[in-house]
This record gives structure tokens, sequence and C-alpha cells, in this order.
């Protein structure tokens, strides 16, 4: 199987840029519509698909991603590796508005969102104590460091619902109690819905700002992170662009299991599965229901 690399781009990357065939196409999904039309194209003889998670123009709110049809519909057209790129606050005085970050664990404090594509009729488990691909985090980590990007290797993001930015007591709780790393709004469930969809997965967090705990920054300015993002977006472009070489165009099995994420995690007996749930399923576990 070949490589398709997904990029997810996240608030300020509503597009990128040098894609040799570049067109943007329209994925139907029976989640939903995703969250906008899928930018495709290859990049060094890869093939790549690009989603701006909030919709070109901003248009979803971190509640309001569509995450399911996202993944979906990523999987659908054969993405094998699914990258995220986010706007991210920071909870270390080390990790510097203009920093990138390669997640590696989550704290999901989001609680109003679908957060599986099983349920009745077709239950199933699987395990995110290891959310992010290894394998993929390294290449976006090598990527950033050949563009000169100051970029730390694992952090722990805190996904919290939003839209509002956190209260000062929560921030300083994130930060001094639970030792968290990076904060944003949207990495859960779009982690743990790749992970059930049996995609690789990595997140670079675009650092942009302190939150509220930093006594030198005060509270959370919408305005200046969008100015950090207008610097990071093209660091992000300058990544992006390095990934195709970096992870090449034949793609054997993941050596951390990701693309078989779902080989023991189906409970439901086949004679007792809900055969319209099961029919929704055709791309995200087809592998394993035969659907
Ligand atoms: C623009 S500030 C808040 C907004 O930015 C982040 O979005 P994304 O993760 O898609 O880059 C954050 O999660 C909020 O949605
Ligand atoms: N401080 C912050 N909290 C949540 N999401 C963010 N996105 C960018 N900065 C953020």
């Amino acid at each position: 199987m070949g490589t398709m690399i997904g990029i997810i781009g996240g608030s300020g990357l509503y597009e990128i840029e040098g894609l040799q065939d570049a067109t943007w196409q329209s994925v139907a999904s029976p989640w939903g519509d995703p969250s906008d039309d899928i930018l495709t194209g290859t990049l060094d003889g890869v093939k790549m698909a690009f989603l701006p998670r909030h919709g070109r123009g901003h248009v979803h709110s971190p509640t309001t991603v569509p995450y399911r049809a996202n993944i979906d519909a990523l999987k659908r057209i054969g993405v094998t590796d699914v990258i995220s790129v986010s706007a991210c606050g920071s909870f270390r005085e080390d990790m510097a508005p203009g920093d990138f970050v390669v997640v590696d664990q989550f704290i999901d404090r989001t609680f109003a969102r679908d957060k599986s594509f099983f349920g009745t009729g077709c239950v199933a488990h699987v395990s995110v104590a290891h959310p992010t691909c290894p394998r993929l985090g390294a290449a976006c980590l090598e990527a950033a460091q050949d563009s000169g990007i100051t970029v730390h290797q694992g952090g722990t993001y805190l996904a919290m619902e939003g839209p509002q930015f956190s209260t000062l007591a929560e921030s300083k709780m994130y930060r001094e109690v639970w030792g968290c790393d990076v904060i944003g709004m949207t990495n859960m469930p779009e982690a743990k819905l790749a992970r059930e969809a049996e995609l690789c997965y990595a997140s670079v967090a675009m650092i942009t700002d302190y939150d509220s705990w930093h006594p030198d920054h005060g509270e959370v300015d919408v305005t200046q992170i969008i100015a950090t993002l207008m610097g990071n977006a093209d660091k992000a472009r300058d990544m992006v662009k390095k990934l195709p070489a970096l992870l090449g165009s034949d793609r054997a099995p993941c050596p951390h299991g990701c693309d078989r994420a779902l080989e023991f995690a189906i409970l439901t007996q086949p004679q007792n599965r809900d055969a319209q749930l099961v029919a929704k399923l055709d791309a995200v576990a087809g592998r394993m229901l035969g659907a």
C-alpha cells in the first residue's frame, strides 16, 4: 500500500502550497459533511491530502468541527498518515510562542462531542494509551528541525471544550497539578477517532501564547494569537513540504500497530451487529467488518 499523507490544518492554516495536480475535492461521508472540501495532490512523488479543520474562512468552532466526518473522509480517500497542525497555548516557560511541540500525550477534557465511530450494535474498545504514532512524530520532528523551527520532542496536550479560553484557576491546575505542556481545543476526539480508523496520527502544536498562568503575559488575547499564527503558518508549510521525502511513497505496516488497532477491539458478535451501523463503518472498519 502507498503512503498518503493527510494534513489537518488548524487555526491559521487553511491551505498548503506546492502540490502537483492540486484539486479541491468534495468527499461524501456517512458521518456527515467534513469541515470543507479536501485539497489533494502530490508532493515529491507522495500523495497528499489537506483538510482545513475549521473550514476555509474559519466556519466551525472547536465543538462543532465534524471530527468523525473528517477522519472518515480522509480514510475514505486513502490517507494512511494523519498529521494535525494546531495553534496551542503553552504551560511552559521554555515552550515559547513561535516554537513547535510534537505532542505525544493528551488529557481529554472535552465533553460535547461525538467521540467514537462505534456504539449500539457495534461496540469496539481500542487502546489509546499511546495516542500518537512515534514513527510519524519522529518524521514531524525531523521535518521541523530541517526547516529551522525551534521544536520540542514530546508534550502533553490538554484538550479543553472551549470556545472560551481557560480561567486562571484552570490554567494553573493544568500546569501545576496535572503537568500539562500545551493546551488546545481540537485534538480530541480527533486522535481517538484516528486510532479507531486505524490511521497513524501525529500532532504538531504551534505555540501562540502562554495561556493565562504566566505572570508577565496576562490573559489570552486572540488578536495576539492571530499575529503569532501568521508567522507560524509559513513555518508549518515549510515543515509540511519536508514530510513526503521523510516518509516515502512505499508504506510498510506501522511498527507500532496503529493500522491494526481494531484487530481485537470489536466485541459485538457478527450475528448481533446493527447492519446500518456496519454499513456506515465501511471505510473506518471495513477491514475487520468485511463491510
Ligand atoms: C485561534 S485561538 C483558538 C482556536 O485555535 C486552536 O485551533 P486549532 O486546534 O484548530 O489550531 C484552538 O484549538 C482553538 O480552536
Ligand atoms: N491558550 C489557548 N487555549 C486553548 N486553545 C488555544 N489555542 C491557542 N491558544 C490557546
